[in-house]
């Protein structure tokens, strides 16, 4: 079996772990996180970076929820990095799905949906049709996207979202949980409610 390590051991690394451990294809070897109160995670030592034994052939994922961080890890290390998906999630055999990418148990990806690198697609989540996930995108558990929505990069859509057909979101947004986006929402702001509005620019 390939053997995998993960970085990050928070509470997103545990429904990673989980994951892995189902689908049964990789040893998990390794958590780091650099928390030095962080000493366990379910059933396995967390180390330090610098406590880790030089290795090879060993493979990556990132087990860090929050985009910003995932993506500055990742831009920082070129690793070979692993794709996890639960045995439960539904992919189409049409779908395309990127290095680094988690999906959860559950969720489901149809036909012609293209999920971008090092993208969480998490518990129950739906992607329909024809989406666009781009890199660094956050889809939280039971977000249900329809047909040809694009989701732009480092996006974080939060827990129970809807987002009608042929709608784009920009980058760097966040949606508020529970919200329905029934238009497009510009980059780098934070938009709430039904429907879902901007309620401010980062
Ligand atoms: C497995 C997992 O755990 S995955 C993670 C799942 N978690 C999520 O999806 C969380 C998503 N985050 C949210 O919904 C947050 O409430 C956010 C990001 C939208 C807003 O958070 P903040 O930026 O801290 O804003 P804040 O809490 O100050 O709220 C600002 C205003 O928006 C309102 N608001 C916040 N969230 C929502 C929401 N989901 N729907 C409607 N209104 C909202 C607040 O009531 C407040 O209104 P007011 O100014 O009239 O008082």
């Amino acid at each position: 079996m390939e053997k995998v390590i993960i970085i990050g051991g928070g509470g997103h690394a545990k429904v990673l772990i989980d994951c892995i451990e189902s689908e049964n294809k990789f040893e998990i070897i390794s958590v780091l996180d650099d928390n030095p109160d962080l000493h366990e995670i379910l059933n396995y030592k967390v180390l330090r970076r610098t406590e880790l034994k030089s290795q090879n052939n060993v493979k990556i994922i990132l087990g860090i929820g929050n985009n910003i961080t995932r993506k500055k890890i990742a831009e920082e290390s070129a690793a070979d990095y692993i794709t996890a998906v639960h045995p439960s999630a539904i992919i189409s055999k049409y779908a395309k799905i990127g290095k680094g990418t988690v999906i959860f148990a559950g969720a489901v990806v149809n036909a012609g949906a293209v999920v971008g690198d090092h993208c969480i697609i998490n518990t129950g989540a739906i992607i329909e049709h024809d989406c666009i996930i781009e890199d660094f995108v956050h889809i939280s558990p039971n977000v249900a996207l329809s047909g040809g929505v694009r989701i732009c990069s480092g996006t974080h859509v939060g827990i129970g979202a809807n987002v009608i057909q042929n709608i784009t979101i920009g980058s760097n947004v966040t949606i508020g949980s529970g919200a329905v986006v029934i238009a497009d929402i510009p980059d780098n702001c934070t938009a709430v409610g039904i429907p879902a509005k901007p309620i401010k620019s980062h």
